[in-house]
């Protein structure tokens, strides 16, 4: 109807003379075109339009307090809180500077690259060994190489990070890329790669500390002693950590941190390409009814160890229903599983691994510190993870992490000590 009014007002014009005269020659052409370009008036009295808008504005008068408050702004439906947005909300609250917000965007675009390369893995011959194996003796899967290059490449080119180390690289390294900021950011790019073949869900964990103040690289080190400070500075314990989070590619592409400020989730939605807030300060249960460790190496474990997993599948002591077992045997979809319903995931060191599978710096303390700000707890076993200063960047250390409850219980079997309430 719209178009077409315009159309015929115009046409009217383009008869050149004044609509006057000629509507006075052929009212019945006119009428209904009159009454189009009627709609095309600011809103006269009397018009629905007008109604509508007359009733708003007696609504709000009549909601408004006597005293004219400022019209709020109602939140448009179409307004999203994202990744960015968040981020900046944290900049304006000087909680984050924006270098660090540069460094966590950077990884969020890496995860976006990775997320992708991982749902077209079996169709785009990325499945499968890259024939290479990393400094832990593991045969290295194509996307495990890919992976640690797109979160290298993103770290770099934020131009924010001066040290990075991954669970691919044997060596921390030192970004020449580096513009200000200076960040020091480990991670792990591909954790659970072992099941990306079956397409089962895994993920990326990654780190942030500030630079430590004693080893400031300079330009005129020689290699060695830049690789050393390089160590140096990442082989930091995790309650120094600024920032903790991780990816989970699985059903959905979900990024889960936190900045000390408790813990956030983002969907990510590839219609728009944005990680939508989904997660808002997630809190863990005070207690669970899931336990998610490898029983396979039950065999393995100690008998404090072995007690506490019986106990768990004991319906006696739960008033007779046992904690259920669930275990992926990727820890990103088995600790995000475990901090959104509760209960205990663990990889515990056993008689052929004395300190478990699992990396100190960007497995165990990312998973603890977002534990941790959520309400739960990360532990050793008798120790908080949080509170380990690393030796070596590749150190392995047992992990315990999820509810509260379940982590007390499981140090008090462990220790020898009483039973939470
Ligand atoms: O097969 P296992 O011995 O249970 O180990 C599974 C654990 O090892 C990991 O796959 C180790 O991680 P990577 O795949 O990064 O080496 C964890 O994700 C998982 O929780």
């Amino acid at each position: 109807m719209a178009a077409s009014a315009l159309a015929s007002a115009s046409a009217m014009q383009r008869a050149g003379v004044a609509t006057g005269k000629q509507a006075a020659s052929q009212p019945a052409l006119l009428a209904p075109a009159l009454r189009a370009a009627a709609a095309f008036r600011p809103v006269a009295a009397g018009t629905a339009t007008a109604r509508r808008a007359g009733l708003r504005v007696v609504a709000q008068a009549a909601a408004a307090p006597a005293a004219v408050a400022k019209p709020t702004q109602a939140k448009s439906q179409y307004q999203l809180q994202t990744l960015t947005t968040w981020l900046l909300d944290l900049e304006k609250e000087g909680v984050i500077d924006n270098e660090l917000a540069a460094v966590i965007s950077s990884i969020g675009t890496a995860c976006k690259q990775i997320g992708s390369l991982v749902n077209r893995a079996g169709i785009s011959n990325l499945t499968g060994l890259a024939g290479e194996t990393n400094v832990q003796g593991e045969d290295q899967k194509k996307l495990d190489v890919i992976s640690n290059e797109v979160f290298a490449n993103c770290l770099r080119s934020s131009g924010r990070t001066g040290v990075i180390a991954s669970e691919e690289e044997d060596q921390p390294v030192a970004v020449e890329e580096t513009f200000s900021g200076d960040y020091v950011v480990v991670f792990d790019p591909l954790d659970g790669s072992s099941n990306i073949d079956a397409g089962i869900s895994v993920g990326s964990i990654f780190g942030i500390y500030e630079p430590s103040p004693e080893c400031t690289i300079e330009d005129m080190d020689d290699p060695e002693e830049m690789m050393k400070k390089c160590v140096l500075n990442v082989c930091q314990a995790g309650n120094e950590l600024l920032c903790a989070g991780y990816t989970l590619y699985s059903s959905a592409t979900i990024l889960v941190l936190t900045v000390g400020k408790g813990v956030y989730g983002f969907t990510f939605d590839p219609l728009i390409g944005e990680y939508i807030l989904s997660h808002p300060d997630i809190k863990i249960p005070e207690k669970g009814k899931i336990y998610s460790f490898n029983e396979g190496n039950y065999q393995l474990w100690t008998d404090e160890q072995r007690t506490y997993i019986d106990s768990l599948k004991d319906p006696s002591l739960w008033g007779g229903k046992p904690y259920s077992s669930r275990y992926i045997g990727s820890l990103v979809g088995d600790f995000h599983r475990t901090l959104l319903y509760g209960g205990i995931y663990g990889y515990p060191g056993d008689s052929k691994n004395p300190n478990g599978k699992l990396r100190l710096l960007y497995e165990c303390a990312p998973m603890s510190m977002i534990c941790e700000q959520a309400g739960g707890k990360g532990s050793t076993g008798f120790k908080r993870v949080l509170d380990v200063v690393p030796e070596k960047v590749h150190q392995r250390e047992p992990l315990f992490v999820g509810s509260p409850w379940e982590v007390d219980y499981l140090e008090s079997v462990l220790q020898g000590k009483p039973a939470p309430k």
